[in-house]
């Protein structure tokens, strides 16, 4: 009888990175100081045995670090682990555990990149394990109900936080601290309650199966930077990024992605000489950059990164460089994806 629910029950390997989600602190009171990426992924998995009733779980640990220390060597070799998995016949979805600091950049990269339908949830945590009410064991709950559960296939790369289904394209971590970290301008695609989703809506932009991009051709990243940009701002750190070999600079504008007129003539000067120039805002809350609006970008020959924030405009560009370097082609994905 075990052995025939067994063969019922999805297979699901939970590939872990490490951030908060394996932290520990020193007592039980530290929900915010504690060290990120110390637990392993086999006693991950044994601190929620109810995961055993959602999936057949095995677990791999990919990486242990805190997700602010992640490089694109990192994401790639992620992204290449998760592309073998998938391609498998034994494997029916994908789990991530995951930092929460870059948690955002890193599902959004899975979702360009990554051809399948099977369901790849990211998921991380507020406090580490250690911490009173910790949220971890939940959103690891709720990630491998979804990564098991058909429904999810083909709605691009999941993010399950604070009882919700995220896109992973979508959703930023907005707030610090606090658990109800994640959201999304467009809202959240569904909930997941008691390891059982209900959906409520579907993404529109292109995604796994649909992308032109595959992480198995994807050999290295370019180099794109991001400048933030305030009152009294100068040109110094575009300048500076342009130097050190970026191909690509994402202005991370005020408002609707205004450029300073103190910066405006460098960045002309840094497009002519070859560097992409994509114009994305900082505000916290749904950010959307309208191309020659603020900017004649028409003129200028530069890009607007749409609703991306600046650091998901990072992770499209990367992908996209690694395929053209025309401008206008650039902005046909900016607006697709
Ligand atoms: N909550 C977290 O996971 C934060 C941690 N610094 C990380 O991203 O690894």
């Amino acid at each position: 009888k075990e052995a025939e629910t067994q063969q019922k029950l999805a297979n699901v390997v939970i590939l872990a990175t490490g951030g908060t989600i394996a932290g520990a602190g020193a007592s039980a009171a530290n929900s915010a100081t504690y060290q990120a990426a110390k637990v392993g992924v086999d006693k991950l998995i044994a601190g929620v045995p109810e995961l055993a009733n959602l999936a057949n779980v095995r677990g791999e640990q990919v990486m242990q670090i805190a997700s602010e220390s992640i490089t694109n060597e990192n994401l790639l070799q992620l992204g290449k682990r998760v592309a073998e998995l998938a391609d498998s016949k034994d494997v029916d979805g994908i789990v991530i555990t995951h930092g929460t600091d870059t948690l955002e950049e890193t599902a959004y990269f899975l979702n360009l990149v990554e051809k399948t339908d099977k369901p790849i949830v990211v998921v991380g945590s507020m406090r580490p394990g250690t911490a009173m009410s910790a949220d971890g064991m939940l959103n690891l709950y709720n990630a491998v109900a979804v990564a098991s559960d058909k429904q999810s296939r083909g709605k691009g790369v999941l993010v399950t936080m604070n009882d919700e289904i995220q896109s992973g394209r979508d959703v930023s971590k907005s707030i610090n601290i606090k658990t109800e970290a994640f959201k999304s301008a467009w809202g959240p695609m569904g909930m997941v309650v008691e390891g059982k989703s209900y959906w409520f809506r579907l993404p529109a932009k292109r995604h796994t199966m649909d992308s032109e991009f595959d992480i198995k051709t994807i050999s290295s990243l370019p180099a794109v930077d991001i400048a933030y940009s305030y009152g009294n701002v100068s040109d110094t750190a575009y300048k500076a990024l342009a130097q050190n070999g970026a191909k690509a600079i994402i202005h991370a504008g005020t408002g609707n992605g205004s450029v300073s007129s103190r910066v405006v003539p460098a960045l002309q000067e840094l497009r002519k000489n070859g560097v992409q120039i994509i114009r994305s805002s900082h505000v916290n809350q749904g950010g959307f950059v309208l191309r020659n609006a603020e900017q004649p970008d028409d003129k200028n020959d530069w890009v607007v990164a749409h609703d991306l924030n600046p650091q998901k405009a990072r992770i499209l560009a990367m992908v996209a460089l690694t395929k053209t370097q025309d401008s206008k082609e650039l902005q046909r994905i900016f607006w697709e994806y």
